[in-house]
């Protein structure tokens, strides 16, 4: 048969190169990686033989062997699973699918140091190339169920891999590993040992649910040794039956009691495709007519992909212990499509599938009862570890508001544990109750501003008035927050409001001026309102005098029940038509650029300067805000115009 030699595609190779220089120092989690994907093999197996029967596979026994060669000084991972074609093999393990993984190398190499490499590390598909840890030459052959031929790929990880068709390849696949040689200074381990592939597969594979099985000489021979025999050379011991190492139970069925925090961290790593330690792990039993059991957790870090449309959910249903499948999306609404682990139904068919699943009865009240369970270990974790919850938020929170939206059944649990920076914290955030458990007696409303980040809206023209009264102001710089507060409309009775549309009146509150004056102002400025909004009226729809401001001579706001600029620009980009609506401009009556256009107003007859000023002011308005204006050139022109003059 012909051997083809195949290049790596860049970014493979790149990963190649980091697991040769080995950024991850616990070079032990490499078997780990394998056992993994020769479990998920041996699933896929089992179904797709569950759902076609005639498929020319034996799973009379499936299982994961390894095989040590201290001679040779190899180590082989094998299982009789589903195995990978000839142009699988070439894809799956040529390249990198994963569209995070660019980024990903990038921000590894802009981390400086190995615990930052080895954090960013584990959220990518870098599974089977962790091999190359430990091995210099890796050789896997693997045949694709119900096909004749099998396929030898081989590479030394150096840019170039060779593939060639085999006849004599059994079911499933072989991993073989050519190790490097033992180098315990840098955590390099010998893995010819019995001992530490044992103590390997049960720190981290023991919950695997099929048999990971020791096989072939050394496995015998080390075995008797251990036993207090001679051992030896020339001891074959061949005959001794294989040992099984892992004890195969299934965590979620096991008492949360009998299980270390350590094996669930494993099973989620296992099922999450995360290196890291997830931040929370929640339980659930339900016994009664529909009995199910649920084993989720929180990661710690958003992956890359969470707005991705193809994003992989890590949420797998098994049925009975069988495994039934991966990225479960009818198990938990999309805003907790973060959520890792396994639920595992008594009483649902085998053969159920995807478009079922979503229209079924009992999954639906399954998702249900996880959603209320994720939400009310989320608020526990508000009461109980504040700084768990803050991580969780941070990664997390823009995603689980998405809820607001879509999830008006749990609107106020969703309320109960949504938390939001505010002008009144630095860092921390404040969740709604807590604003309102602090306003002042005479405040009605809960006050926001939305925008792009804290920086940009915090110092806002529309912020003036309520930092001058120490009004607390949340700040909202999610793109969902713009939706889900016209959604919500309220909390315990009290409106959300913007500080950057309608009227805003804070007199209630201990004002400086008297009705009367503000009448009088009212007067005085009439004329140039009017006229000014005929001016500006391809912009603005109305032009008046603002309570907000106290330092900016203007600020644009909307009406109550317009749509902000942000969200018009959202609509365009889902494709949706919205006209564009038309704001209020309001001028600061204190600003001596406004008392100053006021008074040329009513002097001059020749108003052609005048209408440039009139059109500056609204710009800077624009600028204000963090828009741009229409026609740029034209500000600056305008600007440098007068500045000039000031000289
Ligand atoms: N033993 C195996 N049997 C069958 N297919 C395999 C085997 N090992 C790997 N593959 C295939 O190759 C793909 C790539 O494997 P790899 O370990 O690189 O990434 P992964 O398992 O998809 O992701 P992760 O590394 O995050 O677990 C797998 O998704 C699987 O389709």
């Amino acid at each position: 048969m012909s051997t083809e030699t195949f290049e790596f595609q860049v970014e493979a190779r790149q990963l190649l190169q980091l697991m040769i220089h080995s950024v991850y120092s616990n070079k032990d989690v490499f078997l780990r990686e394998l056992v993994s994907n020769a479990s998920d093999a041996l699933d896929k197996l089992r179904l797709a033989k569950l759902r076609d029967d005639a498929l020319d596979a034996d799973v009379s026994d499936l299982h994961i062997e390894l095989e040590i060669d201290r001679d040779a000084r190899t180590l082989t991972v094998r299982d009789n699973g589903i195995g990978m074609s000839y142009d699988e093999v070439g894809e799956l393990i040529g390249t990198i699918a994963n569209s995070g993984t660019a980024q990903f190398l990038k921000e590894l190499k802009e981390a400086q140091d190995a615990a930052g490499a080895e954090g960013l590390i584990g959220q990518f598909g870098v599974g089977f190339y962790s091999g190359f840890m430990v091995a210099d030459e890796v050789t896997l052959v693997t045949r694709k169920a119900g096909e004749k031929q099998g396929t030898r790929w081989v590479s030394r990880g150096e840019g170039t891999y060779t593939l060639e068709r085999v006849d004599d390849a059994p079911q499933g696949t072989s991993v073989v590993l050519h190790l490097k040689p033992a180098d315990p200074d840098n955590q390099l381990h010998d893995y010819t040992s019995v001992w530490k592939i044992k103590e390997i597969v049960k720190r981290y594979s023991d919950f695997i649910t099929w048999p990971i099985r020791l096989v072939g000489e050394q496995a015998a021979k080390d075995g008797k040794d251990a036993k207090g025999g001679e051992g030896g050379e020339g001891d074959d011991g061949g005959t001794a039956a294989p040992e099984t190492l892992n004890s195969m139970k299934a965590l979620w069925a096991r008492p949360r009691d009998e299980v270390s925090e350590d094996e669930y961290h494993e099973l989620y790593k296992h099922i999450g495709h995360d290196w890291r330690e997830p931040l929370e792990t929640i339980q659930l039993h339900a016994e009664g007519t529909f009995e199910y059991q649920a084993l989720l957790f929180l990661p710690s870090h958003a992956p890359h992909d969470l707005y991705q449309q193809n994003m992989r959910h890590g949420l797998q249903l098994y049925v009975k212990r069988v495994f039934i499948m991966d990225d479960c999306e009818a198990l938990l609404p999309a805003y907790l499509r973060f959520v890792k682990g396994v639920v595992d139904a008594q009483d649902l068919s085998l053969n159920v599938s995807r478009e079922i699943l979503q229209q079924d009865r009992h999954i639906r009240m399954m998702q249900r009862r996880l959603t209320k369970k994720v939400l009310s270990s989320v608020k526990s974790m508000l009461a109980d570890a504040p700084e768990k919850y803050a991580t969780f938020w941070r990664e997390f929170g823009a995603v689980v508001k998405e809820g607001l939206v879509t999830d008006p059944d749990n609107r106020d649990a969703l309320l109960a544990v949504a938390s939001f920076a505010s002008t009144r914290e630095d860092d921390g955030t404040v969740t709604l109750a807590q604003y309102v458990e602090r306003m002042p007696e005479d405040q009605d409303d809960i006050y926001y501003v939305t925008g792009e980040s804290r920086e940009a809206i915090v110092n806002s023209p529309h912020m003036e008035a309520f930092r001058e009264r120490g009004i607390e102001v949340l700040l909202l710089t999610d793109p969902v927050d713009e939706v889900w507060v016209d959604a919500v409309g309220e909390f315990q009775g009290k409106r959300l409001r913007s500080v950057a549309k309608g009227e805003i009146d804070l007199d209630t509150r201990e004002d400086d001026r008297s009705e009367d004056e503000q009448k009088q102002q009212a007067e005085a400025y009439a004329g140039l309102l009017g006229w000014m909004r005929e001016r500006l009226d391809d912009d603005v729809k109305e032009v008046r005098l603002s309570t907000r401001l106290t330092r900016s001579p203007a600020c644009l706001v909307a009406d109550a029940d317009d749509l902000t600029p942000a969200l018009e620009n959202m609509y365009r980009a889902m494709g949706q038509e919205v006209p564009r609506s038309k704001r209020v401009l309001e001028l600061n009556p204190d600003h001596a650029l406004v008392k100053g256009l006021n008074e040329a107003y009513g002097e001059r007859e020749d108003r052609a300067e005048l209408a440039d000023t009139a059109e500056l002011l609204y710009t800077l308005a624009v600028v204000a805000e963090g828009g741009r204006p229409k026609d740029p050139s034209r500000f600056v022109q305008l600007t440098a115009d007068r500045l000039e003059r000031t000289l």
